[in-house]
């Protein structure tokens, strides 16, 4: 049943025509994902305040239009971390995606190689990282096109077995690792489905999420604080590989710094979409501060709340390079498959292009403070 109680629906095979933004996905979605499955996905932590918080900080910002600028040789490429990039977007890492649709994971890498965008593979994917390297390299291939396919890694509880999906990984053709850290300590209690599953951690030891009533100890003093990343892991996972290495789940200046000066290649600025300590500060407000605390040359990336173009344009005008959406491709492979998350990018896309040209910024360099009038955070 979906959360309005009513069957779910099967995913659509064609996309109705007023689909026009990312919130008409997320209407629809609900009518095509059981209601557990809708729940776990919109939670915010707790109050939901910094959920709520993630979008306030977008739509206090005004920009500022600029008509008359020559749009003839605008375009959206930049690399970042020595890759090009087609347009500054990600689909952020987002567990189980078969949750969504039976395809998961491997209709969203599909997806993502088609509109040349880049994708990041949860740990926590429903189908492995080789399958869905395969689907994002045999998508490629057949449509000429690609996007850049990064691995984000979450800690295992023994250093041996998160060596292991390094290197799968890296055999896998993984252009770079997301090192997640702000969620090995937060409220968890959705049980999986049967049929799906963390296909990569299949045969390593399972983490434990909970704690026990019946324990001495809630939190502190169990083993779910001891097995959470420490600075000492970062050095560690330096070490351990050459593919670039990016820290997500920073939200303050020194601890960008102390990631960047410890080895971390790149940022991701992310409160995990208001799903982890309620009340955290969006990522928004803190872009600025961490720009000014990292070198130049250190890629910033963002994710929380992003949900329109105009949005892609206010977060790289306050300093990132590109950003992340999560939700929204839940969404659109629930709707209608590989189809929908294609055509989300697409959407998104188009309204980047139409906030850019009208706000007369021909190039991702061009897109600065400056177009913002009521920043004032
Ligand atoms: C259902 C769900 C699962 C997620 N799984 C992961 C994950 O496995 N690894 C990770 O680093 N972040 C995970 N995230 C966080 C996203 O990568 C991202 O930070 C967040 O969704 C961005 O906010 P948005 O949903 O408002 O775009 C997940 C988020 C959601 C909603």
């Amino acid at each position: 049943m979906n959360a309005a109680g009513q069957p779910v629906k099967p995913a659509l095979t064609q996309i109705p025509p007023h689909v026009s933004n990312l919130a008409d996905y997320a209407t629809l979605a609900r009518e095509h994902l059981e209601a557990h499955a809708w729940a776990h996905l919109e939670s915010g932590a707790d109050q939901g305040l910094t959920l709520a918080h993630n979008r306030k900080a977008f739509d206090q910002i005004r920009l500022r239009p600029e008509p008359l600028a020559d749009l003839s040789q605008a375009h959206t490429r930049q690399n970042l971390l020595g890759q090009p990039f087609e347009w500054p977007l990600l689909l952020a890492p987002v567990a189980y995606q078969r949750l969504a649709h039976a395809d998961g994971e491997l209709a969203t890498a599909r997806a993502a190689m088609a509109m040349r965008t880049g994708m990041v593979v949860s740990t926590l994917s429903s189908y492995t990282l080789e399958e869905i390297a395969q689907a994002a390299h045999t998508a490629a291939q057949e449509l000429g096109r690609s996007g850049p396919l990064w691995f984000q890694l979450y800690q295992q509880p023994s250093r041996e077995h998160t060596l292991k999906l390094i290197r799968r990984a890296e055999t896998a053709g993984y252009q770079a690792l997301v090192w997640t850290i702000d969620a090995h300590i937060k409220r968890s209690s959705y049980p999986l489905p049967p049929g799906v599953e963390a296909a990569n951690l299949r045969g390593m030891p399972e983490q434990r999420q909970t704690s026990d009533l019946m324990s001495e100890h809630i939190l502190l003093g169990t083993d779910l604080t001891q097995s959470a990343p420490t600075w000492d892991d970062l050095v560690w996972l330096r070490a351990q590989t050459q593919l670039p290495l990016i820290v997500k789940g920073v939200l303050s200046a020194s601890a960008a710094a102390k990631a960047v000066a410890l080895g971390a290649d790149a940022i991701v600025v992310s409160n995990h979409g208001g799903r982890v300590l309620d009340g955290a500060v969006s990522p928004l407000e803190v872009l600025p501060p961490i720009r000014a605390a990292v070198p130049a040359h250190i890629p910033l990336l963002m994710d929380s709340g992003v949900r329109h173009g105009t949005d892609v344009l206010k977060a790289i005008a306050l300093g990132a390079s590109a950003v992340m959406v999560g939700r929204p491709q839940m969404h659109a492979l629930a709707v209608a498959g590989m189809l929908g998350v294609a055509h989300m990018l697409y959407l998104l896309r188009a309204e980047f292009e139409l906030a850019m040209a009208q706000t007369g910024c021909q190039s991702i360099e061009n897109i600065e403070k400056n177009l913002l009038t009521t920043y004032q955070m």
